[in-house]
């Protein structure tokens, strides 16, 4: 399912006493092609989050739209899921309890919703942990389990927003190993945000650059070489540093507006 993000702006209020707002995001368009893997990289503070509730439609742009196959986002649109970096598991359901989360709210009969969680387990590698709370479980293992949550609801695309942040190093190798095998046998659409622009290259088809706040597309590189990838290619090595070389040549620049 493919995004258009169309000339989106957002401001916050900065101060109430003073009426003044800040601008987050200034003019934002790209679009994603269905079944696509891109990444949005920009430093922190830059709107990255805020562009991802946008297309999640939990919150609403002063300008422009976003849109799925044409079609306006709704809140609680069931063709969009999150992962978030916290996980966002619940500490007092087991593992098993938080993947089938969503199906019981929607009213599927236990048997069902326990039947599609024990498909994402052997899956995804969690068999054996299933009564185990998120407190007993490694941070690999927790996201495992975070991306089963969202994928149990079949979402046509799926926003990342830091996923792997606060994995150690290997554990994030790993990871982004199994996205791209989870990726690679679903049709998902990803939108997936990183500070990390050798994770961006390893992983997408394509890299958005975001500009300093208020975040401007500063330039989509296409990454066209094959999957598997080798993270030490020269093709890797010359995107990276086109990007670090972009992302350094960038002044702060935060901008108030009244
Ligand atoms: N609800 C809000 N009200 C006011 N300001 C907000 C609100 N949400 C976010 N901000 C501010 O907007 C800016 C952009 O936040 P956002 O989280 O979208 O950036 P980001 O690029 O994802 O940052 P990071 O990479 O550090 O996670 C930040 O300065 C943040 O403090």
């Amino acid at each position: 399912m493919c995004i258009e993000i169309k000339n989106i702006s957002k401001t916050y209020v900065e101060s109430e006493a003073l009426g003044t707002r800040i601008a987050i995001l200034d003019n934002i368009n790209f679009t994603v092609d269905s079944g696509c893997f891109v990444s949005i990289v920009g430093p922190s503070g830059c709107g990255k989050t805020t562009l991802l509730k946008i297309i999640a439609g939990l919150i609403t742009p002063n300008q422009g739209w976003a849109k799925l196959q044409g079609e306006d986002i709704q809140l609680g649109d069931e063709r969009v899921g999150m992962v978030f970096q916290e996980y966002a598991l619940f500490p007092w359901r087991t593992l098993i309890r938080n993947i089938e989360f969503s199906l019981e709210v929607k009213g599927f009969s236990r048997s069902q919703r326990r039947s599609a969680a024990i498909e994402f387990i052997n899956e995804f590698g969690l068999s054996g942990f299933e009564h185990r709370l998120p407190q007993e479980l490694s941070g690999g293992m927790k996201q495992r389990a975070a991306i089963a949550r969202t994928l149990i609801n079949k979402p046509k695309v799926v926003l990342m927003d830091e996923p792997f942040a606060s994995l150690d190093s290997q554990t994030r190798n790993e990871m982004q190993d199994f996205l791209l095998s989870v990726w690679h046998d679903r049709e998902e659409t990803i939108l997936f945000v990183t500070h990390n622009v050798d994770e961006a290259v390893y992983l997408s088809q394509k890299i958005i650059v975001l500009s300093p706040r208020p975040g401007r597309v500063l330039e989509i590189f296409d990454i066209d070489y094959p999957y598997p990838r080798d993270r030490t290619s020269p093709e890797a090595n010359r995107i990276r540093k086109k990007i670090l070389e972009l992302i350094s040549s960038q002044k702060k620049n935060v901008s108030t507006v009244s």
